[in-house]
């Protein structure tokens, strides 16, 4: 698959830790390390912000959602609060990563721990044109549940 060349720098605090990488070839995240000293305890209900190491220069044009692990959702209730947080390409600070626990038992995370998942993605900015009437369509203003539950509706 072809790769964005993206400039990261690592932080002081994660000069140690590898680069984030994709687990498969067509993976669509990398994931993002803890860079914690030692064990952060995240307590039921509570949540925590936590530092990746690093800091990216995305090009003019993309975006990076920072998104939830799966396996820590189905397994421990962790998420990101924040889902999916939004990298902005001008953004040169610290990617963290905002955990909430949701499940029932305390959430240990260790140095090095993959706590949450990075896609690059491109963005489309707009540029408003203010109207007094929009297109009309099937859908109208029909939403939340307009179509209801049951098989598709043929034409
Ligand atoms: O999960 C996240 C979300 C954001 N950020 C960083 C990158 C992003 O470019 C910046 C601002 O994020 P956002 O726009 O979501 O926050 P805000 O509350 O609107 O703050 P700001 O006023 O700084 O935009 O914070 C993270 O490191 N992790
Ligand atoms: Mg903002």
């Amino acid at each position: 698959m072809t790769r964005l060349t993206v400039n990261l720098k690592r932080l002081p605090h994660g000069a140690d830790l590898p680069l984030p990488d994709y687990a498969t070839a067509q993976s669509a995240a990398v994931d993002l390390q803890a860079a914690i000293d030692g064990v952060q305890v995240i307590a039921p209900g509570k949540r925590a912000m936590i530092e990746t190491g690093i800091a990216i220069a995305l090009p003019v044009g993309f975006e990076a959602q920072v998104r939830p692990r799966s396996g820590l959702a189905a397994k421990n209730g962790v998420t990101v609060l924040n889902s999916p947080g939004t990298i902005d390409a001008d953004y040169r600070g610290e990617i963290k990563v905002i955990l909430i626990n949701h499940g029932d038992a305390a959430f240990e995370i260790e140095r090095g721990m993959r706590i949450a998942q990075l896609v690059v993605a491109p963005v489309t900015q707009v540029a408003w044109q203010a109207v007094d009437d929009l297109d009309e369509t099937a859908r109208g203003s029909g939403g939340f549940g307009s179509t209801g539950t049951k098989g598709a509706v043929s034409a």
